[in-house]
């Protein structure tokens, strides 16, 4: 037991490589998996309690063995000899029984460890801003999941109890042996410390190699994670036998390091197999000659060789499944880096509550930002009033700015300073939920995902009925082409929305903004997928669900803000000029400019 506790807590910084989300100093792996099974307490006792019926009825078996030599055959006694076998099958009964229930129990804490990590891992990630996933590759991320996760778990839930199993096995044996001769036992000391030399040596170099290779496998998660959701753009652009390419190289090298690893695993079972049964041969000789010079009982060297054998099978598991918990360990470091990646938007420890009923004006004060992978400002210092109900046009060339406004008012980011009041509060003192269930976000790029039109919509608000549902999507002029769709609002839109046009998937996004019913509203240049019949039955839509409410439009397309009551004017992260559409096309260049290349006049308007 004691090994393997060492085995876990034997990581080093110096271990750990290619750390992206958290660079750690000591991951205790071995406390962190005792967290998750500290609530399965009563298991775990009841499992190690199995374990140990287990051991101690297997290592009775050697008495069986010497009472069967010493007297059954060596005394000739046939009638002892059939109480003997029946005392090895009762034996061999309770042992059976244990090992059902050690087994049952340790997989079941493994299978139930994992899925809580899981969870922690998941409900963690959920917390994590859009900075993280902007560094960060979602196949990598995953890979962490599966591939990670299934080798702890295969651990925790296996080879753990292996290790501990073969623990008590060498622990008893080692005891049953100087009880049974302590020169030949001294002979077996005397080579422990032999055996163990490549298990401390080869081990550190597996888990090394361990870890570098579930890295590896990160990055071929990552590579098809990408070229698959990318295929229309990789076949369109015949880029295949490139991607094959790449893909070749990652998984050689995914094989390259698991080559280096299986050969320090294998140095290190032979070794220790090699060097135990050397051992036990030795033993024998000398044990055997003792039985010559009649020093003890040809029973007494059957039982003793039978607890050597015993004793090294379970050292050759010990080092067998040593190399697993390493290989674990640096399964785990990786999910307990995801774990411990800091939530950079941290919420307030005394929130303050935005009034039940919320206007929703919106005033930035001296608002300046940079995204955390560069430095440089996209953000100068912004001061803006959006009064309550108000619709304001957010125009600018592409990169001025315009959507990381929503990103900030959104709370997605932090601000470097300055701040974002809501109703004059401070977005920053109240919570991230409270904040967000006052926005409805329409997306540039409509998301579907892959359920069915109900469900799509239904992500808007969860205890929506069927009925507002349908509502919602009667004000977003998707209520007919949906019913057209083979199963109506039950029908399945495959991942990302395969099944849909882009004005559909637009229209989709916007009755969920309609049925959310927030009293802020973020549409981002919303109705840029629409042909020019549905844009007209979507504004109408539209035009409804912005009345009363604070709207805030990022358009591209004059077209699309004519009828704002302020548009604001973006460029290089800061407002250059505010008005209506007439009088920006007399005061400001830049949106002059902007309505020219829309090939709008002010006469065409
Ligand atoms: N995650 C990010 N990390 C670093 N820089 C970013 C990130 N997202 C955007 N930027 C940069 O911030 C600037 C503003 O981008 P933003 O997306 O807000 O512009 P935009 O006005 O919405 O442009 P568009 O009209 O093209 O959508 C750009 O220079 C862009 O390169």
């Amino acid at each position: 037991m004691c090994l393997w506790v060492f085995i876990l807590n034997s990581t080093s910084a110096s271990d750990i490589t290619n750390i992206k989300p958290e660079p750690a100093t000591q991951y205790a792996v071995f406390p962190w998996i005792m967290g998750f099974l500290k609530p399965h307490k009563l298991k775990v006792v009841a499992a190690i309690t199995f374990l140990f019926i287990g051991s101690f009825a297997w290592l009775s078996l050697g008495q069986g063995v010497k009472m069967m030599v010493d007297e059954g055959f060596v005394a000739d006694n046939a009638e002892r000899l059939n109480e003997i076998v029946l005392f090895i099958l009762g034996i061999t009964a309770i042992s059976g029984t244990a090992v059902f229930c050690r087994f049952y129990l340790m997989t079941w804490l493994g299978e139930r460890v994992i899925a809580d990590i899981r969870l922690k891992v998941y409900n963690h990630l959920l917390n994590l801003s859009p900075a993280f996933f902007a560094e960060q590759r979602t196949g990598e991320v995953i890979s962490r999941f599966t591939a990670d996760s299934t080798l702890l778990q295969s651990v925790v839930g296996s080879s753990l109890s292996m290790a501990f199993r073969s623990s008590v096995t060498v622990t008893g044996a080692l005891v049953m042996m100087a009880i049974t001769s302590l020169k030949l036992t001294g002979l077996v000391l005397l080579a422990v410390p032999l055996v163990f030399v490549p298990v401390i040596l080869l081990g550190k170099k597996v888990r090394e190699y361990s870890r570098k290779s579930q890295d590896k496998v990160g990055d071929l998660g990552a590579n098809i994670d990408e070229t698959l959701h990318e295929i229309h753009t990789v076949q369109a652009y015949g880029h295949e036998q490139q991607d094959r390419n790449v893909f070749n190289q990652q998984v050689e090298a995914v094989m390259s390091v698991a080559q280096t690893r299986i050969l320090y695993r294998s140095i290190l079972i032979s070794s220790v197999m090699f060097l135990s049964i050397a051992a036990i041969a030795v033993v024998l000789w000398v044990g055997a000659q003792d039985v010559m010079l009649q020093n003890i009982t040809a029973g007494e060297l059957s039982a003793f060789m039978f607890y050597a054998v015993m004793a090294a099978g379970s050292v050759a598991t010990i080092s067998e499944v040593f190399s697993e918990i390493q290989r674990a360990s640096g399964a785990a470091e990786r999910l307990i880096e995801l774990v411990n990646t800091p939530i950079d938007i941290p919420e307030v420890k005394a929130p303050k509550s935005l009034p039940a009923a919320i206007n929703g004006s919106l005033s930035l004060e001296s608002l300046r930002f940079a995204y955390p992978s560069s430095n440089e400002d996209v953000i100068k210092g912004i001061n803006l009033e959006i009064k309550a109900g108000e619709r304001v046009a957010l125009v600018g060339e592409s990169g001025a700015g315009k959507s990381t406004l929503f990103e900030l008012l959104l709370r997605f980011y932090q601000p470097k300073s300055g701040k974002v009041l809501l109703d004059g509060v401070d977005v920053a003192e109240v919570t991230l939920q409270q904040l967000r269930e006052q926005y409805a976000l329409v997306p540039q790029e409509s998301v579907i995902f892959a359920t069915n039109v109900f469900e799509n919509v239904r992500y808007g608000r969860a205890d929506a009925t069927k009925e507002e549902v349908i509502n919602a999507c009667i004000t977003a002029k998707a209520h007919e082409f949906i019913q057209e769709l083979s199963d109506g609002y039950d029908t399945y839109l495959g991942e990302r929305g395969v099944k849909l046009s882009g004005g559909q998937k637009q229209r989709i996004a916007i009755a969920r903004a309609i049925l959310a019913d927030r009293p802020i509203l973020l549409l981002d240049e919303a109705t840029s997928a629409l042909d020019a019949v549905s844009e007209v039955k979507v504004k109408q839509g539209l035009d409804n669900l912005m009345q009363g409410r604070t709207t805030l439009i990022i358009a591209h397309r004059l077209a699309t803000v004519i009828n704002a009551d302020r548009i604001i004017v973006l460029e290089k992260g800061q407002v250059v000029a505010i008005g209506s559409h007439q009088e920006l096309m007399q005061s400001s260049e830049t949106y002059k400019e902007f309505a020219s290349l829309q090939l709008l006049t002010d006469t065409s308007i």
